[in-house]
């Protein structure tokens, strides 16, 4: 089933698709080559990619070219690429690669502009995107899961998400019958999921789970982003048994909305980490459009209003609904909120 093109933010939404797949095409074809892949250290330690900055270039580009008044939030900047002349020859050439049949070249400096417009600083008012171009970085290098993850804000509420997952199976208990899935969601419209090499979109739900107990949770492989002994304690206190789906990246999100496992518990390691308006903003609404709710781990909505950063908020717990607020109340327990 395909959204008719008469639903609210249909341009965004086949726009959106379009450019994460040529991105997601870009990053995959990098992977191919990563034994060779350039990579750099951005000043926070966090490993960035040639694909990092060529996915961010193609995405921009596009929705530049679509929607020229619209301001992007993307987590990359092109001022390393300005200083080193060989990465950003790479970065051009890959860019120019997944550009579609008899599209002008892009220059350099057309390059490294696209990159930058991902500067916006957000806010609570009018619309913007939201771009990280790729989202577990680490599980990229790794060659497990990651994301490129697109989403729209308008007055400080995400209604679109278009997530692409390429290395994630199709089914998960059978990674062998295919890889490679996009997430979609409108916010009003449900979520939806097409595999990589198919235009067909079947509805997708989170899982009818009502015991909490019954459920797999995911959290992030590395244990630096969410804090692993805690999510221990707080399964203990649910009487989960089942060991916890980890995996890098939104594609935990993707995997809730699914309806793969019940519960995504992100639990801060340190009082200071702000977590990222890219990193959540179109995996909340893929969950919520799918059945499920989100919130942090003290219980508050998420606030996307309030600029790059989800300032007002700590950690995340994401669930099918039906069990959230059980959920909920055993994080608060363990953490003592
Ligand atoms: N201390 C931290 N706590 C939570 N998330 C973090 C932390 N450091 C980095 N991240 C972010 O976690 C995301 C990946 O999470 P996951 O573990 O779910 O795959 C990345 O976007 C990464 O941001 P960055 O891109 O700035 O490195
Ligand atoms: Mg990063
Ligand atoms: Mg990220
Ligand atoms: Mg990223």
């Amino acid at each position: 089933m395909t959204a008719s093109s008469a639903l609210p933010l249909s341009r965004e939404r086949a726009v959106g698709i379009e450019a994460v797949l040529r991105a997601s095409r870009l990053c995959q074809a990098v992977f191919a080559r990563l034994a060779q892949a350039q990579t750099v250290t951005k000043a926070d330690l966090s490993p960035v990619t040639v694909a990092d900055y060529g996915a961010q270039a193609v995405v921009n580009a596009l929705l530049h070219a679509e929607f020229p008044s619209d301001p992007i939030v993307g987590e990359e900047d092109a001022a390393d690429l300005r200083a080193d002349a060989r990465l950003a020859a790479s970065v051009v050439e890959l860019t120019n690669s997944v550009q579609p049949a008899g599209a002008a070249a892009m220059s350099s400096d057309d390059v490294l502009a696209a990159i930058d417009l991902g500067q916006y600083a957000g806010g609570k008012t009018g619309r913007f995107w939201t771009l990280d171009p790729i989202d577990g970085t680490k599980g990229f290098l790794r060659g497990e899961q990651y994301a490129v993850c697109l989403a729209l804000v308008v007055d400080g509420v995400v209604q679109l998400a278009v997530q692409g997952c390429p290395n994630l199976p199709h089914d998960l208990a059978h990674p062998e019958e295919g890889r490679g899935s996009l997430f979609i969601a409108v916010r009003g419209q449900g979520a939806f999921e097409r595999h990589f090499d198919s235009a067909d979109e079947r509805r997708i739900s989170v899982s009818g789970v009502s015991s909490a107990s019954e459920t797999q949770f995911c959290e992030s492989v590395e244990a630096a982003h969410s804090s692993q002994s805690d999510t221990a304690q707080i399964a203990d206190r649910l009487g989960i048994t089942r060991p916890p789906v980890r995996m890098d990246s939104q594609c935990k999100y993707a995997v809730i909305a699914r309806g793969d496992a019940g519960i995504y518990l992100r639990v801060p390691t340190r009082a200071d980490y702000q977590e990222k308006i890219w990193d959540h903003a179109g995996g909340s609404l893929l969950v919520e459009e799918a059945g499920g709710s989100i919130c942090d781990v003290t219980g508050k909505p998420l606030d996307f209003s309030l600029g790059r950063t989800l300032k007002g908020n700590k950690g995340i717990i994401a669930t099918n609904g039906r069990i959230h607020a059980r959920v909920v109340e055993a994080v608060r327990s363990v953490l003592r909120l």
